[in-house]
């Protein structure tokens, strides 16, 4: 992936906010609606919510914002413009519907660290989180981490371990640190932790290697 300049450990003091801060912007109150949208879908007494409607309303802003879609190239250069964090990633991004979003902070040590509470639509098990939406918040969490130190690329592997089951509506904490650098294989590692309890742990191995952003 291509970076672009952006803040490192060794640029930047602890505590800096490596993504992209929400916004009180038309777009970013949208995004936040859809998000509500998604999880009150999944809330809503199937019975009685006149879900007939609803879809009727939903595919009618689906369609109004289809007809001011540009080509999906036009959008791509736009939503790569500029360098180092995007607002679109289905981790992080305040415009996009499915992150959650995760905000994570650059530390002093070299980690990369972040809270949040995960709700009903990342549900795997019941009242647990999806094994596969740790995985995503902890691939994402090791690339910024790789950018905070300096060196990133691409994930060639992402060894999972599930120690115990991820609660949701309880505050996660998501970190990750580079352990280490060998000519262009990059290590790092991560976790997600529950009141002080690892719940998850990963090792990623990544490749120097970068995709340009499209311009
Ligand atoms: C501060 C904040 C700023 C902004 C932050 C935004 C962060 C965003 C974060 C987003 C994060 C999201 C992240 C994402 O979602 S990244 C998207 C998911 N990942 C991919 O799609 C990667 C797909 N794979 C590839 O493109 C290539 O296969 C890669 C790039 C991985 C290597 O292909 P390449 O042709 O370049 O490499 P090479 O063949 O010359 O090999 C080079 C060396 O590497 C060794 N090797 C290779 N593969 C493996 C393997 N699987 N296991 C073990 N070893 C492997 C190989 O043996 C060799 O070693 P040696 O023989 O030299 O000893």
């Amino acid at each position: 992936m291509d970076l672009g300049n952006h803040p490192t450990v060794e640029s930047h003091s602890d505590g800096t906010v490596l993504t992209s801060a929400p916004q009180d912007t038309p777009v970013d109150r949208a995004t936040a609606a859809a998000r509500r949208v998604l999880e009150a879908l999944l809330l809503t007494d199937r019975a009685n919510a006149n879900l007939e409607r609803v879809a009727e309303e939903l595919n009618g802003i689906a369609e109004h914002l289809e007809q001011h879609a540009p080509e999906v190239r036009e959008r791509m250069v736009d939503m790569w413009s500029g360098e180092g964090v995007t607002r679109h990633d289905p981790v992080t991004g305040p415009e996009n519907a499915i992150a959650p979003p995760l905000v994570l902070a650059g530390m002093a040590d070299g980690s990369v660290r972040g809270e949040v509470t995960l709700t009903i639509p990342y549900q795997g098990p019941p009242g647990c989180v999806h094994g596969g939406v740790s995985a995503l918040l902890l691939d994402h969490t090791l690339g910024v981490a790789n950018a905070w130190a300096g060196k990133d690329g691409m994930t060639a592997q992402l060894n999972v371990r599930y120690h115990r089951p991820t609660p949701l509506f309880r505050p996660l904490t998501v970190q990750g640190r580079q352990e280490s650098v060998d000519g262009r294989k990059i290590h790092t590692i991560g976790s997600i932790t529950a009141d002080g309890e690892v719940c998850v742990s990963v090792e990623g191995l990544f490749i120097d290697k970068k995709v340009p952003r499209p311009r």
